[in-house]
C-alpha cells in the first residue's frame, strides 16, 4: 500500500504528543471507504494488490490498516496533546483520548494532510474514557462531513469507517467502529492553550512556526524558517482569523449548527471539526440549539460568530508571550485584529446573504431588505432551506406556494424590483448558494438507526449520493428534502462518544 508518510508533528518533540500505537480490535470489517477522497489524496493500492487480489481481500486489508491492527509503512502513531475551554470552562488536560494520528501525507499538489484514526483506543489523555467510538457517531461523522464538503463548507473529511467487532458501552452496548479522519492539520486553538497554560514559551514558538509553515507558508521565507518574529506572529493571527470567516459564513449559509464550539474543537485551519452534537436548522430561528448539554444556548445557530470571536480571543491570549512590548502594548497589537474580524465578518455576512437572494454586489438598502426577509422567516417559522429553494425556482416560473407566498407577500415585490434587470444571473447565483437538499436531522438519525440494525447499506449509499450533489435535483433528491413534521421538536444531539 503506497502512502508516503511523514511524521512531522511527532517530530516536534515529546512535549507535543504521546507515542502510542492503536489498540488492536477483534474483528475489523470495512464498512465505508471514500474512494474519491482516496484518489484526491493520491492513496493507491496498485503496489499491494495484483490481478488475483479480489475485492474481499482488498477490503480485508483496508480494514486491517484503518482499524490500526496493522500499521501502514512509515506511520509512527501519536496522540496529540491539547487543552480547551469547554462551554467556557478551561480544562488544561484534554488531548486525543481516543484518536491516533498516523502521520501526514502530501497530495499531488503538495498539500499536506493528517490521517487520523478515531475510536482506536486509549492514550495518556483518555481520562475516564474507553478510547472507543460507537458505530452511530462514526457514521454520523462520515455522512455529515461528506455533506458539508459537497455543500462547499471547509471541513475535515472521512476516508473510512471500520467496524471493530467489539461492543462499546454507552448506557447499553453498541457496535463499535473506527473512523479515519483527514484534515489539513489537527491543530486546535486548544493546542496553543495547552502550552500557554504551562508557560512553555519555547513550545509555543515551535507550534506557531510549525503552524505557519504548514498553513501559511507565505508568511515565512525559506531562508529564515528556524525562528519567528513578533510581526510574523501577528500575521499568523490575522491569517487564522481570516480562515474562520468563510467557515462560519458557510455554516450560516447552509443552516449548520456545530453544537460544541469549544476551543478544542476549533481548528486554526478553519476546517469544521468534531461532528459530535451538530445538527441542521429547519425553520429559521437564530436561537436554535439541539445539543442536550448546551442548556444555555451558548452555541445556538445565531451565536456562532460571537463564539468564534470568543475562541479567537483565547487564541490571542496564548500568543501574547510571542509579541514585543509590555503587556498593554501586546494586547493593543492584537485587539484591532479582533475588531477587524468582526467588521470583516459583518461585511461577509451581507455578501453571503445577498447571494442567497441573487444579488452579487449588495448596495444600500439590501441589508434592510435581507433583515426584513429574516424577520419574516422567523415570524412565520419558515423552513430555511425550502424558502431559498422556492425563491430560486420562482425565477424560472415556478409558483411559490402557500403558506410561503402569503408570508412573503409584501416582501416579494421589493425583491423582484431589485433583481428584475438581471433575473437570469440572479438565479444562477442563487443555485450555487442555496442547496436543494441538506443532511436533515430526521433523515440522518433514521438512517443511523437502520444501519445499526441491518448490514444493508443500500439506503446509506443512496443518501450519500444525494448529499454529494446538494445543488442538483436528482431523481432521489425529493426523498430527502422534507422538513420534519414537528420541526424536530424534542430532538437532541449528544456529544459524540
Ligand atoms: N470514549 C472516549 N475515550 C477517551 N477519551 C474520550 C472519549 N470520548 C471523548 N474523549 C475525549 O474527551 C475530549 C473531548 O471530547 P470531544 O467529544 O470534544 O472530542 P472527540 O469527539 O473525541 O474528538 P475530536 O474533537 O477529535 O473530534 C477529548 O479529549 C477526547 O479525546
Ligand atoms: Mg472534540
Amino acid at each position: 500500500m503506497s502512502i508516503n508518510f511523514s511524521n512531522s508533528y511527532r517530530d516536534l518533540g515529546e512535549a507535543f504528543s504521546q507515542n502510542i500505537l492503536p489498540d488492536p480490535v477483534a474483528q475489523p470489517e470495512l464498512l465505508l471507504w471514500n474512494e474519491s477522497l482516496a484518489k484526491a489524496l493520491n492513496i493507491s493500492f496498485t503496489n499491494t494488490f495484483n490481478a488475483t487480489t479480489n475485492k474481499e481481500q482488498e477490503n480485508d486489508l483496508l480494514a486491517q490498516y484503518f482499524s490500526g491492527n496493522r500499521l501502514l509503512e512509515g506511520s509512527k502513531p501519536i496522540a496529540q496533546a491539547y487543552s480547551g475551554h469547554q462551554f467556557g470552562q478551561f480544562n488544561p488536560q484534554l488531548g486525543d483520548g481516543r484518536a491516533h494520528l498516523l502521520g501526514d501525507i502530501a497530495d499531488a499538489q503538495g498539500q499536506r494532510w493528517d490521517i487520523q484514526l478515531k475510536g482506536s483506543g486509549v492514550s495518556h489523555f483518555s481520562r475516564q474514557g474507553d478510547g472507543r467510538c460507537a458505530l452511530g457517531p462514526a457514521l454520523r461523522e462520515y455522512i455529515m462531513s461528506e455533506a458539508m464538503f459537497a455543500l462547499g463548507v471547509p471541513t475535515t473529511r472521512c476516508l473510512a469507517v471500520v467496524m471493530t467487532g467489539q461492543s462499546v458501552y454507552r448506557e447499553r452496548p453498541y457496535a463499535g467502529a473506527i473512523v479515519t479522519r483527514v484534515a489539513t492539520s489537527h491543530i486546535r486553538v486548544g493546542t496553543f492553550q495547552y502550552f500557554a497554560a504551562r508557560d512553555d514559551v519555547e513550545s509555543l514558538k515551535k507550534l506557531t512556526l510549525y503552524s505557519i509553515k504548514r498553513h501559511f507558508p507565505a508568511l515565512i521565507s525559506a531562508s529564515d524558517d528556524k525562528a519567528i518574529n513578533p510581526e510574523q506572529v501577528l500575521a499568523f493571527f490575522s491569517a487564522v482569523l481570516a480562515k474562520q470567516i468563510p467557515l462560519v459564513l458557510s455554516w450560516l449559509r447552509v443552516g449548520f449548527i456545530h453544537g460544541v464550539m469549544n476551543t478544542d474543537n476549533t481548528t486554526i485551519s478553519g476546517e469544521t471539526i468534531d461532528y459530535g452534537p451538530c445538527a441542521m436548522m429547519n425553520d429559521y430561528n437564530a436561537d436554535t440549539v439541539f445539543s442536550s448539554i448546551d442548556r444555555n444556548g451558548r452555541y445556538a445557530f445565531g451565536k456562532q460568530v460571537n463564539m468564534m470571536q470568543w475562541n479567537m480571543t483565547r487564541l490571542a491570549e496564548t500568543l501574547l508571550p510571542l509579541l514585543s512590548g509590555d503587556e498593554d502594548e501586546r494586547v493593543a497589537q492584537l485587539q484591532p485584529l479582533l475588531t477587524q474580524f468582526h467588521q470583516d465578518f459583518e461585511q461577509g455576512y451581507l455578501v453571503m446573504m445577498a447571494a442567497k437572494i441573487g444579488i452579487d454586489e449588495p448596495i444600500e438598502g439590501d441589508a434592510s431588505m435581507l433583515n426584513e426577509l429574516i424577520a419574516l422567516l422567523k415570524k412565520y417559522r419558515l423552513d430555511y432551506t425550502k424558502t431559498f429553494t422556492a425563491l430560486t425556482a420562482s425565477l424560472s416560473g415556478s409558483a411559490i406556494e402557500a403558506p410561503l407566498v402569503d408570508a412573503l407577500n409584501e416582501w416579494l415585490p421589493r425583491w423582484h424590483a431589485r433583481i428584475d434587470d438581471f433575473k437570469v444571473a440572479a438565479q444562477q447565483l442563487m443555485r450555487k448558494n442555496n442547496p436543494v437538499v441538506i443532511p436533515r436531522n430526521h433523515h440522518v438519525e433514521a438512517l443511523l438507526e437502520r444501519c445499526q440494525e441491518s448490514d444493508d447499506l443500500t439506503e446509506l449509499h443512496q443518501f450519500l449520493a444525494v448529499l454529494r450533489q446538494p445543488y442538483t435535483l436528482l431523481d432521489d433528491t425529493t426523498k430527502y428534502q422534507d422538513a420534519p413534521i414537528d420541526g424536530d421538536k424534542g430532538y437532541h444531539t449528544f456529544c459524540g462518544t
